[in-house]
């Protein structure tokens, strides 16, 4: 992965947008952009219609005033991304200290607007995406029911960051460390259709890193010769999970797996895929004395108990998200191989061949059911007294 630029600009509001629960503040993007805008607004339709390709040919490749220019490097090998969205879209990438490619924070944590000033207390009604992609009423409800999950773990990301004793902390995070888990896997299944996710949604979450799709990564033409590797979106880049995880002090434990493909070293590489701001927090909850030390030597069995019960809820949490994989991938993966898993009306034409390659994979590339599963068994890390 490059060098970061924490570079303030423009971005800088973007960023903080990124902040846990912040309302994206911006929704289009200034003038010189409008050409992107007019595009990024319209993609379902550019897609199901097979226009999206010459429109993008119509992109200036110099952005006045606002982007820099690199010089066109020819292109040897692998799939290409053209240099005239390469570049931009690397630069801002960038200064926004995020990889160049779709992730959890630009399509979920940023990618939402009230539909009617006001609050949240119909969240989903007054809610919708800013930039869509094809999916129709899934990706909306994809999209939607994945933010309100990250909402539901506000309370417990405010107890993190009190300055309360650990011991007060403790005991406030099972009121509100449930994550929604039961209305997770019924608001997905009442908004998302498995078809739709299956062989439509998916394919714009596969990325480009062991991705047999696309073995050798993509060419940022402009940007480099030599094709990068990046994951594909995926909820495992949100900072809740990671961060209750830290506190808690979890690992995930790796039987029979080399150290490479253990689901602590997925999670860790999905850090990468965070914005800097929500790295920074759950490195900073990495670096705290250990919370489960503090439990156990204090004999406390209250404690203890709230303790586990924090435990508990990300397991219950878990638990639930493998239900949902189970259907949203492997039983719908069977049903398009025995050819009845045709997306509903209104979702749009799969934009290709559904990824058959990609059937055992995960969004962002995992060999799911073996990572999953693991990520149920919590084990603890090291401590040293
Ligand atoms: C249709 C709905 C969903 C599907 C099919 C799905 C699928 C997956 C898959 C396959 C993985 C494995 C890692 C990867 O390859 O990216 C994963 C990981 C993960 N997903 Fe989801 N997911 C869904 C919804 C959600 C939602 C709404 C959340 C909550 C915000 C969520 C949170 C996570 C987390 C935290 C991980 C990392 C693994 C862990 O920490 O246990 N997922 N998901």
């Amino acid at each position: 992965m490059q060098p970061r630029s924490t570079e303030p600009c423009g971005a800088q509001r973007l960023t903080a947008s990124l902040s846990p629960l912040s309302t994206p503040t911006e929704t289009e993007l200034p003038a010189p952009y409008g050409l992107w805008m007019e595009i990024a607004s319209s993609l379902p339709q550019l897609i199901a219609s097979r226009q999206l390709r010459s429109r993008l040919h119509q992109v200036p490749s110099r952005i006045p005033g606002v982007l820099g220019q690199k010089s066109m490097e020819s292109c040897k090998h692998g799939k290409v991304l053209p240099r005239n969205l390469a570049v931009p879209f690397w630069e801002v990438s960038q200064r926004l200290g995020l990889p160049p490619i779709l992730s959890h924070a630009d399509f979920v944590l940023a990618n939402w607007k009230r539909k009617t000033p006001g609050d949240l207390s119909g969240p989903r009604q007054n809610l919708d995406p800013i930039i869509s992609l094809p999916g129709g009423e899934s990706l909306r409800g994809f999209i939607l029911v994945t933010l309100l999950v990250e909402k539901a773990a506000v309370p417990g990301i405010k107890v993190l960051r009190s300055r309360k004793p650990a011991g007060a902390r403790v005991r406030a995070l099972p009121r509100c460390c449930h994550l929604s888990a039961q209305p997770l896997h019924r608001e997905q299944t009442d908004y998302v259709d498995p078809a739709v996710f299956y062989s439509v949604i998916r394919i714009f979450l596969s990325g480009w890193r062991d991705n047999p799709a696309m073995p050798h990564g993509l060419v940022y033409q402009g940007v480099s010769e030599e094709p990068l590797a990046y994951s594909g979106g995926s909820a495992a880049q949100s900072s809740v999970l990671h961060a209750f995880d830290e506190l808690l002090g979890i690992r995930h434990s790796a039987e029979n797996l080399p150290a490479d493909k253990a689901p602590s070293a997925f999670l860790h590489r999905m850090r990468d895929y965070m914005p800097p701001p929500h790295r920074a927090f759950v490195e900073e909850i990495q670096r705290a004395p250990s919370l489960r030390q503090h439990v156990l030597s204090s004999g406390n069995g209250k404690l203890c108990a709230a303790f586990n019960q924090c435990v508990s809820a990300l397991t219950d949490f878990r638990t639930h998200h493998i239900a949902i994989v189970t259907k949203y991938i492997t039983t719908a993966a069977a049903k398009a191989k025995a050819g009845r898993g045709e997306p509903a009306d209104g979702a749009g034409p799969p934009p290709g061949k559904p990824p058959s390659l990609l059937e055992a994979k995960g969004t962002g590339g995992s060999h799911i059911f073996r990572f999953l599963k693991s990520s149920l068994k919590p084990s603890w890390k090291e401590e040293s007294g």
